[in-house]
C-alpha cells in the first residue's frame, strides 16, 4: 500500500511536484502517466528512498519514506528508466550483488535467484555476462533484481522503453504474474495502451498536479464510446460521441475525410494534459 499526502519537490525554479495525493491499494496496478517533465520520476525517487520531498510526506506500507527510510526501502523494488546493472558481470552476480545489499544469507540467495530465474524466464542464460543480453532480457534481469528481496511493491518506470512490441507484451505478461502473486505495482509509461492493458486504475500527472484519476474504463467513458478523428487546417482535431448512432448523425454532416473509431486512453491523456503523447 502506498500513500502520498501533500508532497511538493522544488529543484531551485522547477515546480516538478506541486502538491501530490494519492493513495494505492494493496495489490493493485497502479500506471501513473504523464507528459515528459511532468513528475513521475520524482515521484518514484522520493518513494523509493532516492530523493527527498521539498515538503509533505509518503508511507510505503506504513513505513515513513523519510523517517522509516530503511525499513520503507524494503518495502519496495525499483525498476528504473535507465539500464543500470553490471555489464561486466554475469545474470547471477548482478542478482547476488542485491541479495548481498539486502543481507540475504548465501542460501537464501542461491534459491531466490532460481526461482527468479525460472520466474522471469532468464535460467539458461544464467552464466551469461549481461553485456551478451538483448535489450529484453535485460529488462527481464532487471525484474529479477528489483523482485530478489521479495519486496511487497514493485516501482517500474518505463519498463519496455526501446523494446519492440512482442518482447513489450513478454513484458506486459510477466507484470500480470507478478500482480497476481499479491505484489503491488506501480507503472509509469509512455505507451499509453500498456497503462491501458495492464492497469487497474490510472492516474494522469501534469506539470507535477494530478489532473484526473479513476479506471481505465471509467476515464475513457468520460469522454463517449466513439472519437471521430478529422484534419482541420493541417491539424487533428477529435470530436467526441456517446454512441455509434450520435457519431452516424455527426458524420452525415462532415465534408472531407475523416475516421471514426473507440476512444481509447490516449485520448484521456490528451484531454486531461492538453498535450500530445511523445513516446
Ligand atoms: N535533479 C534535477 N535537477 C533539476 N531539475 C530536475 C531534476 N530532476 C528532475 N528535474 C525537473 O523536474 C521536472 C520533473 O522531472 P521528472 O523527471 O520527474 O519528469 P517525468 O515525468 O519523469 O519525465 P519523463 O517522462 O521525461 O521521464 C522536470 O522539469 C525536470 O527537468
Amino acid at each position: 500500500m502506498i500513500r502520498i499526502d501533500k508532497l511538493t519537490k522544488k529543484y531551485k525554479s522547477v515546480h516538478a511536484l506541486r502538491g501530490v495525493d494519492l493513495h494505492v491499494e494493496e495489490g493493485e496496478l497502479f500506471a501513473y502517466l504523464g507528459p515528459n517533465g511532468s513528475g513521475k520520476t520524482t515521484t518514484i525517487r522520493i518513494l523509493t528512498g532516492l530523493a527527498y520531498p521539498t515538503t509533505g510526506d509518503a508511507w510505503l506500507h506504513g513505513f515513513h519514506v523519510i523517517s522509516e527510510t530503511l525499513e520503507a526501502k524494503r518495502q519496495c523494488g525499483l525498476v528504473p528508466q535507465t539500464l543500470n546493472l553490471d555489464h561486466e558481470l554475469t545474470v547471477v552476480e548482478n542478482l547476488n550483488i542485491h541479495g548481498k545489499l539486502f543481507h540475504m544469507k548465501r542460501r537464501e540467495r542461491a534459491a531466490r535467484i532460481d526461482e527468479l530465474l525460472d520466474y522471469v524466464e532468464i535460467n539458461d542464460r544464467r552464466n551469461s555476462p549481461v553485456k551478451q543480453l538483448s535489450g529484453g532480457l535485460k529488462r527481464r534481469v532487471m525484474v529479477a533484481r528489483a523482485l530478489m528481496h521479495s519486496p511487497r511493491i514493485l516501482f517500474l518506470d518505463e519498463p519496455t522503453v526501446g523494446l519492440d512490441p512482442t518482447i513489450r507484451r513478454r513484458i506486459w505478461s510477466l507484470v500480470k504474474k507478478i500482480q497476481q502473486k499479491g505484489c503491488t505495482v506501480f507503472l509509469t509509461t509512455h505507451y499509453i495502451e500498456e497503462a491501458e492493458f495492464l492497469a487497474d486504475r490510472v492516474a494522469f500527472l501534469n506539470e507535477g498536479t494530478i489532473v484526473a484519476l479513476d479506471t481505465p474504463r471509467d476515464l475513457m467513458a468520460r469522454l463517449g464510446s466513439w472519437a471521430l478523428d478529422k484534419i482541420v487546417d493541417g491539424d487533428m482535431e477529435t470530436a467526441y460521441f456517446k454512441d455509434r448512432e450520435e457519431a452516424n448523425r455527426h458524420i452525415e454532416t462532415q465534408k472531407g475525410s475523416f475516421s471514426l473509431r473507440r476512444v481509447n486512453l490516449e485520448d484521456v491523456f490528451i484531454s486531461v494534459t492538453g498535450k500530445k503523447v511523445q513516446p
